[in-house]
């Protein structure tokens, strides 16, 4: 037969759909069958019997071109389909009896004639065509070739075979609930392969010894389940989502290191990239879903680069260093814009091998250090031969090192090695390091040779701030809703997915543009079978990310009041109160953000700060009261909320927050920043906690007893001050004080001894009281009532008088130490000696009328170590220099002159023990320190000479 021209050709295939499309019934019906029964060898027309062995779907499973074509479940399958005059009959082979009709087959009568085309092959092949194949592929659609065993070739046409092969799945959806399958199987093929995977499974958990197979099955299963994001992962500019604003100079950036990698000097691929988007267009960039956006913005694309970049004779971009200045890029952006895939595409177009670390997974700085020299410096000598291209990912996650440095020090020590800024930045981190490092070249110290590229969602992140200096920034911005529908579209289009653009553009702006939720949720749906709701989208499981905003967005929103725009509000929260009122939906939308963004303390110290910057009418400030009172409860609400791990109360705070909104918010963009009072405050409290807690241990208990820390601060401070400056005081030497003078002196030195206060010089010494530089009051309790830009009027002594009574409070405080060390040692020596007395006192013939209480205290006053020349010498010897007069000293009575003469009497023994008592008291008087306290640059006008002697 003569091959068939092409005009034949087409109207064969014409001839062909037309027949299909009338006979689709009858190729369901027949494809049935032929997975059914077996047909009867005598039957002599059966024309539409399978050809060749084809595995079109997993149930799909049938022979052709032999006369006994039977799998081997079906010779297990005892119920067999007999095919005869009246349609298609059940028969037990086994006991060889009908058993019933089929009621989805037809009758003979009702076959249908086969297609012309069908009928070459018929005649030509000798093949039964019951699947609609042909003898030559058609010239549109998709066609599956298939060879007989005798070596003829036809051709099936896919499209058909899956229709057929759903219509089937029905039918045996339907005739499965009978008592016995119409199909060769008991149960479809998936129920089967799922039970095999499952036992599989089973089997490899209990034994072990079956991992290879479960390996492959698992393989198999997610092969089978790739995700959507991976399967339409871009693969070209055309395809990214980001704008191509950000794509060339992403590209260009790249380009600049052309020399330096590939050492040759290559004129800009975005020109090659946009040549291409011209030949090629891409199926959904630049058109949007009106078409218009993305027109307008490849036209602006144009005009940017030819403006920004100068360009030769070639069009090519001339890049004038063998690399860029700046040697890393850093791309910032919210998550699931595109930015590592866009780097990816970037660094694929212009050669490179891209080598991707994530700086969350290796976070110390060693570990991030030594995987990025590896993939800078090693280059493969096997296989893929592209030079590297390191990404790194999540860089703001990367954390320092023990040595103190962190990460992205090491990389830009890493980047910028050998240049200007290398050595700046090295002069300012450690002097030494580099003279250490200077002598000794590493192998880190060579200039960075291949591109890096940092990705990052947060580009304000504390840990960034000097990579942000010195890395070249991309800021990534949501691309728009409607280039996002498009890419959805297509990817459900090709996926079979039917979904409504509606639908698709809820879902972008419920995700803020993110194409991964996107996708997934979209993924999850087709798989449960499921149509998206466009009402439900916000209560949706699925499809939600981190949607919290950054505090500048959201102090933006409470402050500024934006013009209601159309669809502004038309993602979740809008569907979800679909019939309120714009007023309302901007209600529920910031309500919305400011219970995601969730610190509360942030939020109202940003409004806090930035209210002044805010121009909104309140001649009588009563908004300002009202805005600050609520800032308060707020306040007290969060405090709450925190020491009794009540957080359910943190669902009032966005009302109170709208509340001020609605109060003060402005159509126009108030100046803002970021908030310093609550730093500054809390750095504030901090100290002064601090002052309030040495004040507090130099107290003395009996003072300290009678205040609660708050009172200190609220009721004793400041009329303590004021006590501790008396007006009549004045400021001479305290020899010449008058007598009436000369007590206040002493109460006050008392008062600030028992409040353990005194004056001293100031460390630094430019810190100054007051006007008058001098000592200053130790601990700083002035601090404690001192606010910013409030001063309380206290009346404070002249810096002579702080200096006298600094003196004196010193001597004060070293004669009231040396009695109660004498007053100790007294003490120490009196129950040594209670002893001696007690065994004295047993020979002792004391008279009833005595007590012996008494007698013990007359025992301790009459011991040598204990009596007026040891003790007192030393009162008498401080107290000398302190002009106060002393309280007439009682005359001592020995009441136990009658004991000693007694006792003295008894035998020569006790002159002995004298002698040693008196030479015990001597020595412990001559071991006793002398203190003495030196100040530096102390002068006072009238001086006293004292006498060592008189102090000993
Ligand atoms: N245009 C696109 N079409 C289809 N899938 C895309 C497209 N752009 C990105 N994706 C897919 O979305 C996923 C997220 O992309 P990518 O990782 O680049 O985002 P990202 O901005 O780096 O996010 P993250 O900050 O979370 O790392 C990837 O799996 C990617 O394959």
């Amino acid at each position: 037969m003569d091959a068939p021209d092409f005009d034949e050709l087409q109207w064969m295939v014409q001839q062909e759909e037309e027949w299909i499309e009338h006979h689709e019934d009858e190729f369901s019906r027949d494809m049935h069958d032929s997975l059914g029964f077996e047909a009867e060898p005598s039957e002599p027309e059966f024309p539409h019997s399978a050809a060749g062995v084809v595995k079109v779907l997993p149930e799909l499973q049938y022979n052709a071109g032999e006369k006994r074509p039977l799998s081997t479940e079906q010779e297990l399958d005892p119920c067999k389909k007999v095919r005869t005059s009246d349609g298609v009959s059940f028969h037990d082979s086994v006991n060889n009896e009908t058993l019933g009709k089929d009621p989805f087959s037809p009758k003979e009568s009702e076959w249908s004639p086969t297609s012309p085309l069908e009928e070459i092959s018929e005649t030509s092949v000798n093949v039964d065509s019951k699947l609609p194949v042909r003898r030559l592929a058609a010239i549109k659609g998709n066609f599956m070739p298939i060879t007989s065993p005798s070596g003829d070739r036809v051709y099936a046409d896919v499209k058909e075979i899956e229709k057929t092969s759903d219509r089937l799945q029905s039918i045996h959806g339907a005739g499965r609930n009978s008592k016995r399958g119409t199909g060769l199987l008991c149960e479809p093929f998936e129920v089967l392969l799922e039970q095999v995977e499952q036992n599989l499974l089973m089997q490899t958990s209990t034994s072990g010894d079956c991992q290879d197979v479960s390996e492959n099955t698992m393989t198999e299963s997610s092969a089978h389940e790739a995700l959507w994001v991976e399967k339409y992962a871009p693969k070209s500019f055309t395809e990214l989502l980001s704008d191509e604003q950000t794509n060339r100079e992403v590209l260009r950036w790249l380009k600049q290191w052309d020399k330096c990698v590939f050492g040759e000097k290559r004129t800009c691929t975005s020109v090659d990239v946009l040549t291409a988007l011209k030949r090629h267009p891409p199926m959904f960039q630049n058109r949007g879903i009106g078409g218009r956006e993305g027109h307008n913005n490849s036209k602006a694309g144009w005009m940017d680069i030819k403006s920004n970049s100068s360009v030769d004779s070639n069009g090519g971009i001339r890049i004038s260093e063998d690399r860029p200045e700046e040697r890393i890029l850093l791309l910032c952006g919210p998550p699931g814009l595109g930015k590592t895939t866009l780097a990816h595409v970037a660094a694929k177009h212009c050669g490179y091998r891209v080598v991707e670390i994530n700086a969350s997974d290796d976070r110390v700085a060693t570990t991030l250090k030594a995987k990025i020299l590896d993939a800078v410096q090693m280059k493969s000598v096997m296989g893929d031969l592209r030079p590297n291209c390191v990404v790194i990912d999540e860089i703001d996650g990367a954390l320092g090192g023990s040595d103190g440095k962190s990460a992205i020090d090491a990389l830009l020590k890493i980047a910028y090695a050998g240049t200007k800024e290398h050595a700046l930045q090295e002069n300012e981190n450690d002097s030494a390091f580099v003279k250490k490092t200077s002598k000794k070249k590493t192998s880190s110290d060579s200039a960075l040779s291949r591109p890096v590229i940092c990705i990052c969602n947060d580009p304000y992140a504390p840990a960034l701030r000097q990579l942000r200096q010195m890395a070249k920034v991309h800021v990534f911005t949501q691309p728009s809703v409607n280039r996002v529908v498009t890419r959805l579209k297509y990817i459900c289009n090709s996926e079979g997915y039917k979904i409504s653009a509606r639908a698709l553009t809820v879902l972008a702006d419920h995700t803020e543009c993110d194409i991964r939720s996107c996708l997934n949720t979209l993924q999850f749906l087709n798989k449960r079978k499921e149509s998206l709701n466009t009402l439900d989208v916000a209560s949706q499981v699925v499809g939600r990310k981190d949607m919290t905003r950054s505090a500048f967005d959201v102090w933006g929103e409470i402050l500024q009041k934006r013009k209601p725009k159309q669809g502004r509000f038309s993602g979740s929260s809008a569907y979800t109160f679909g019939n309120c009122g714009q007023q309302s939906k901007e209600l529920i939308h910031l309500h919305d953000l400011l219970a995601n963004h969730g610190d509360f303390e942030l939020t109202n110290s940003g409004i806090y700060d930035n209210l002044i910057h805010v121009r909104y009418q309140d001649s009588s400030l009563q908004k300002t009261v009202q805005c600050l009172e609520l800032l308060g409860d707020s306040e007290i609400m969060d405090h709450y909320a925190l020491r009794h791990q009540n957080f359910i109360l943190n669902v009032y705070q966005p009302a109170i927050v709208l509340t001020i909104r609605n109060l003060v918010a402005q159509p126009e963009k108030p100046f803002m920043e970021w908030p310093k009072t609550l730093q500054r405050f809390k750095v504030d409290y901090s100290a002064k906690q601090d002052i309030l807690k040495s004040w507090m241990m130099k107290m003395q208990p009996a003072t300290y007893r009678n205040f609660r820390a708050d009172c200190l601060i609220s009721d004793l401070i400041s009329p303590l001050l004021s006590i501790l400056a008396p007006q009549r005081l004045r400021p001479v030497a305290s020899q010449l004080l008058s007598q009436h003078e000369k007590e206040e002196l002493n109460d006050l030195v008392d008062t600030m001894i028992a409040y353990g206060l005194n004056y001293k010089m100031p460390k630094n010494g430019a810190e100054s009281f007051s006007e008058a530089s001098g000592p200053v009051l130790e601990p700083p309790i002035i601090k404690l009532i001192q606010f910013k830009d409030y001063q309380m009027e206290h009346r404070y002594f002249s810096s002579t008088i702080r200096q006298v009574l600094s003196h004196e409070v010193d001597l004060e405080i070293i004669r009231r130490e040396s009695v109660a060390r004498s007053s100790r040692a007294a003490a120490s020596t009196a129950s040594e000696l209670k002893r001696h007395s007690v065994a004295e006192m047993q020979e002792v013939d004391v008279p009833p009328h005595v007590k012996p209480e008494d007698v013990m205290e007359a025992a301790v006053t009459s011991a040598p170590g204990v009596t007026d020349a040891s003790t007192h010498k030393s009162i008498k010897a401080t107290t000398a220099a302190r002009p106060i007069t002393k309280p007439a000293s009682k005359p001592t009575v020995d009441p136990f002159a009658h004991f000693r003469r007694v006792s003295s009497c008894n035998n020569g023994k006790g002159n002995v023990d004298k002698d040693a008592r008196t030479k015990n008291a001597l020595a412990q008087r001559d071991a006793r320190p002398i203190f003495f306290k030196f100040n530096e640059g102390f002068t006072n006008a009238i001086r006293r000479p004292v006498l060592v002697r008189d102090l000993i």
